[in-house]
């Protein structure tokens, strides 16, 4: 399998290179140069599977001759091993059309467990077949800086500097990245958003004097094999509803649009889904570019779903690509018009070739509060906020077949937003033990301000670089 850019200027690579190098040297990002299919009997014969197996089946054809299919499965089983329930992400029904899949069963209580746990096995690998040392690089508005953390602490050859905006991640979030004290973790509170940090990450992947002397790498969404990883569970929900003879629709709680990329790979590979409901907050820069093309990037408002506090989502660039007929000049011009003015218009052939899958909603702060009341009094579930919004869009969607069950994807354990799940429904969720004493613990973390060039001189001062040697 080969990966080329979406922005087509970067050599294509293959997975192992494509896992190592996160974003594309050109500024695009990298997809699979085809998506595998499966055919009707290969999905029914999933049916079934252990978790574990079922996403060693849908990785290989992403793999290729990366890993051999034994040493995928063993990644897999591994991976998959420390999450708290067997069925790693249980399914769980609401009434008779709504259920939930709870992704939020790993180590650090959000889906971002489900992918990074794999991640960090794959850096591993492939740093165990060559000298380079790493220097992970990542953006998070709060869930996947500890999940990449809990992934990659203490291991050989690999340093993490974790940016995330000061004050604007859950208590619970920022203690399960500043209480992890290992010598290779750093964590980074600065002045401004995470669409500002994830601005810096990307430049430092375009940065001559950082990727000449050190091994960027990427643990956020942009990097790959992330969102192969995801691919899996949608897979594992629709296999549960009567898949591949019954189509599924998902609404899925969006910010950087990995979560639902992933949903969209799934049915480009052939699981029958009716749709794919984008959700956002009131940062609805994503309802705002499906409802009416309009992609433009406003100031982003702090809410009690900060993990989706996001205006500039990632991997929309991946979904325009396969909008404009992979065109990848004509997809780098729109690419660099939106970073130099923040705005983009679709074109009415993007416009047609996404609304044939996907639709979107915007959910408030009252509406959010009421997906997760009903939720609570209908059958008893408690839901987070980003899972609550997911709610939200998926009851109100209008236009989908009475016989399609709509999966809302639990994307975090409520006890990671306590305050807002208490005022919401009265109850205030406890964290699960395999948190441990997250509230006693010492806390590191450095502030910065919010500039490039503050963040690049910190992590040249303290990465080691590729070469492995501090003083090469
Ligand atoms: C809890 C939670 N829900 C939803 C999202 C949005 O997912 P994505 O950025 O993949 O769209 C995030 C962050 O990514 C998150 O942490
Ligand atoms: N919500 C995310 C934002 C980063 O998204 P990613 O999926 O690209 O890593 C977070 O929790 O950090």
């Amino acid at each position: 399998m080969k990966y080329v850019s979406t922005r087509g200027q970067a050599a294509s690579l293959d997975f192992e290179g494509v896992t190592l190098a996160g974003l594309a040297s050109d500024g695009g990002l990298y997809v699979p140069e085809a998506w595998p299919q499966f055919s009707h009997d290969e999905i029914a014969a999933m049916v079934g599977l252990p978790y574990a197996e079922l996403a060693a089946r849908i990785m290989a054809p992403f793999v290729g001759d990366s890993l051999t299919p034994e040493r995928l499965r063993e990644l897999t089983t591994q991976a998959y091993g420390r999450f708290a329930h067997a069925a790693v992400t249980p399914l769980k029904q609401l009434d008779e059309r709504q259920w939930v899949l709870e992704l939020f069963h790993g180590p650090t209580l959000a889906f971002k467990d489900v992918a990074l746990q794999m991640l960090g096995l794959l850096f591993e690998e492939f740093l165990g077949r060559r000298e380079d040392h790493l220097t992970i690089v990542g953006a998070t508005s709060g869930d996947t800086g500890s999940a990449a953390i809990d992934a990659v602490a203490g291991r050989a050859k690999v340093d993490i500097f974790m940016l995330h905006p000061e004050g604007r991640v859950s208590d619970v979030q920022r203690r399960q990245m500043t209480t992890v004290l290992a010598p290779n973790v750093y964590n980074i509170a600065i002045d401004g958003s995470f669409d500002d940090a994830q601005a810096m990450v990307k430049r430092m992947f375009n940065d001559a004097a950082m990727t000449g002397t050190f091994g960027i790498a990427a643990v956020n969404s942009i990097n790959w094999a992330r969102l192969m990883s995801q691919v899996v569970y949608y897979f594992a929900a629709a296999l549960q509803l009567g898949a591949p003879h019954r189509k599924v629709a998902f609404s899925v709680p969006t910010g950087n649009f990995g979560d639902v990329f992933a949903g969209y790979v799934a049915a480009r590979m052939g699981l029958p889904v009716e749709r794919l409901i984008v959700a956002t907050n009131i940062n609805d820069i994503l309802h705002r570019a499906l409802s009416a093309g309009d992609y433009s990037a406003s100031t982003v408002t702090p809410t009690a779903a900060p993990s989706m506090d996001i205006q500039v989502s990632s991997n929309f660039e991946r979904l325009l690509f396969d909008a404009c007929g992979r065109d990848a000049a004509a997809l780098a011009a729109q690419m660099q018009q939106f970073d130099a003015t923040k705005a983009l218009q679709l074109t009415n052939a993007q416009r047609e070739a996404i609304a044939g899958l996907f639709s979107s909603a915007r959910c408030d702060a009252g509406q959010m509060a009421q997906a997760m009341r009903w939720a609570y009094e209908a059958a008893g579930e408690v839901l987070d906020p980003h899972t609550a919004i997911g709610l939200h869009a998926a009851r109100t969607a209008q236009d989908l077949p009475a016989d399609v069950p709509v999966v809302t994807l639990a994307t975090a354990h409520p006890a990671k937003f306590v305050d807002a799940v208490e005022r919401a429904t009265g109850v205030r969720p406890p964290l699960p033990a395999r948190v441990g004493d997250l509230f006693e613990r010492q806390e590191r973390c450095d502030h910065l301000p919010g500039t490039y060039e503050a963040v690049a001189a910190y992590v040249a001062e303290r990465a080691t670089p590729k070469s492995g040697r501090k003083d090469a």
